[in-house]
């Protein structure tokens, strides 16, 4: 697990109803059982905070330490900037109590001028999961007074040693850290107690992943993700279509790539059309297609591509050649029945649904969500990359790790949503995120989407209200 993870879980724990008040509460809770269990009580303790929720969780330590030990609080930095609504919470209630003795130091002198002789312990909740580069002042000469008693106190850090990982940071007999260990903290002790976190968050995907996928990497044209779409055929114009409509809404660029005939029916402004001449897709079209790759960030091949023969070989040789994260979809996946080589060495994601995996694997996953996991994580292993496999409940593996979305309703299986998902996977690819988080957060924004629209039309709607609704869905994302 890694920081970043922290902040993915937090935001899905709030989702399921965890706020970060209970996650505040178990974290500090942790930390004063663990001194406790350690060194027993009657303790004189000194705990450290910053402004951050580091520091929120030294206040609630403070408290729950205060009912049997002798407990000074030093706020390093101004009040005013306490950052979150429950570390000011529980600094409102550390200022009502009376055997809590609080001091506020605001400047680096009178940090400087702290004895802290005959304290026993010394907590250090001053920085966190939240350090950008070395303490800066007044953080940094706190730092430094806790390290001048490195040996005579025991000094115990909230989370990780305040100033880790730089080489200004506090030299902790031992870090208590929350829910699990993270790869990044190394070359200390670490005590890791639960904060109330369920399983689900493992595998459970929310509005945390979706807030990582959507950040923007540049504020330059273009830079926000280019995507190519190839796709349609003699029958079907609407299928990527609406895989384009959908991606539109996240990525800078969407060229569609079309057979010139059924191109003619796209009129909107929100792509560029490029057209291939003739009815479908064929082997003379395979250089201009890989051409257009090479100027785009992801492809997303087959919505609407159709299972001419000519065509499927397009596909195989375009898929073999393309040199960019790929969305293999709807009749591409049919090309790969038997051709599952072509994806040696490739970027891509496959979004079958139950019917489709069959045709691939040649089984049909079923049972509990977790019997299917457990198959969708196998064969994404053995072929390399990300599987998607949409339905009630979507499960996504890279055959590392696998990921399930909940959202989405009974009318998402009318015709298209496919394509919509398609879109908004290509589309997340296309921004720069890997495929297993692309293929999750897609599948989760598809179906936050279409609940959207079953919330206004109940649960008779079109594929196209899931597309127009995607906007919606991602300012929910930002939003929470
Ligand atoms: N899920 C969990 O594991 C939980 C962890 N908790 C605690 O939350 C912190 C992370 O809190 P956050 O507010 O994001 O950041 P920090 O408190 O670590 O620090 C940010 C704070 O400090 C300032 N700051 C940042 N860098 C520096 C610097 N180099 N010098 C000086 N000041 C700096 C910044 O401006 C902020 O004010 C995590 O570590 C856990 O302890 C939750 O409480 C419970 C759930
Ligand atoms: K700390």
């Amino acid at each position: 697990m890694k920081i970043e993870d922290v902040y993915v879980w937090d935001i899905n724990a709030k989702w399921l109803g965890i706020t970060p008040y209970q996650l505040m509460e178990n974290a500090g809770a942790g930390v004063a059982r663990v001194i406790e269990e350690r060194f027993g009580n009657g303790l004189k303790i000194a705990i450290f905070s910053g402004t951050g929720n580091n520091g929120g969780d030294g206040f609630v330590a403070a408290r729950h330490l205060s009912f049997e030990n002798d407990v000074t609080l030093f706020l390093v930095g101004d009040e005013a900037k306490i950052r979150s609504e429950e570390a000011k919470h529980n600094w409102e209630i550390l200022k009502r109590l009376d055997f809590v003795k609080i001091k506020v130091l605001k400047d680096s002198s009178q940090i400087k001028a702290l004895n802290l002789e005959g304290f026993d312990v010394i907590v250090d909740a001053l920085l966190g999961a939240g350090t950008k580069g070395e303490p800066r002042e007044p953080v940094r000469s706190a730092v430094e007074k806790i390290n001048e008693y490195a040996g005579k106190a025991k000094i115990v850090s909230v989370d990780l040693p305040s100033g880790y990982p730089s080489a200004v940071r506090v030299k902790a007999d031992f870090a208590v850290t929350f829910q699990w260990d993270k790869e990044e903290y190394q070359g200390f002790e670490r005590v890791v107690v639960k904060i109330g976190y369920p399983k689900e968050l493992y595998h459970l995907v929310g509005p945390g992943d979706a807030k990582f996928a959507l950040q923007k990497k540049g504020e330059y044209k273009g830079q926000n993700g280019k995507l190519l779409i190839i796709g349609g055929s003699e029958d079907y114009f609407g299928a990527p279509y609406l895989a384009a409509k959908a991606a539109s809404y996240i990525v800078d660029l969407v060229y569609l790539a079309m057979p010139e005939y059924p191109a003619r029916r796209i009129s909107d402004p929100d792509m560029i059309l490029r057209p291939f001449e003739g009815k479908n897709f064929g082997e003379e079209h395979l250089e201009k297609a890989l051409e257009l790759s090479k100027g785009v960030d992801a492809v997303i091949i087959g919505p609407g591509i159709g299972q001419k023969d000519e065509t499927q070989s397009f596909i195989r040789k375009f898929i073999k050649s393309c040199e960019k994260p790929m969305v293999i979809d709807a009749d591409a996946l049919k090309a790969l029945s038997g051709n599952l080589d072509v994806l040696r060495g490739k970027k891509f994601v496959l979004t079958p649904h139950a019917g489709e995996f069959k045709i691939l694997f040649g089984e049909k996953p079923e049972g509990s969500s977790y019997k299917k996991a457990k198959i969708v994580t196998e064969k994404a292993k053995e072929i390399g990359g990300t599987i998607l496999l949409k339905g009630t409940y979507d499960i996504i593996s890279d055959g590392k790790t696998w990921k399930y979305n909940k959202t989405g309703n009974k009318g998402m299986t009318t015709g298209g949503t496919g394509d919509v998902l398609a879109g908004l996977v290509g589309a997340l690819l296309a921004l720069g995120n890997e495929p297993l988080r692309a293929a999750s957060v897609g599948a989760f924004l598809n179906g936050l989407a279409g609940d959207m629209v079953k919330g206004e039309l109940g649960e008779n709607f079109t594929a196209l209200e899931v597309a127009k609704k995607v906007p919606y869905a991602i300012k929910w994302v930002l939003e929470f």
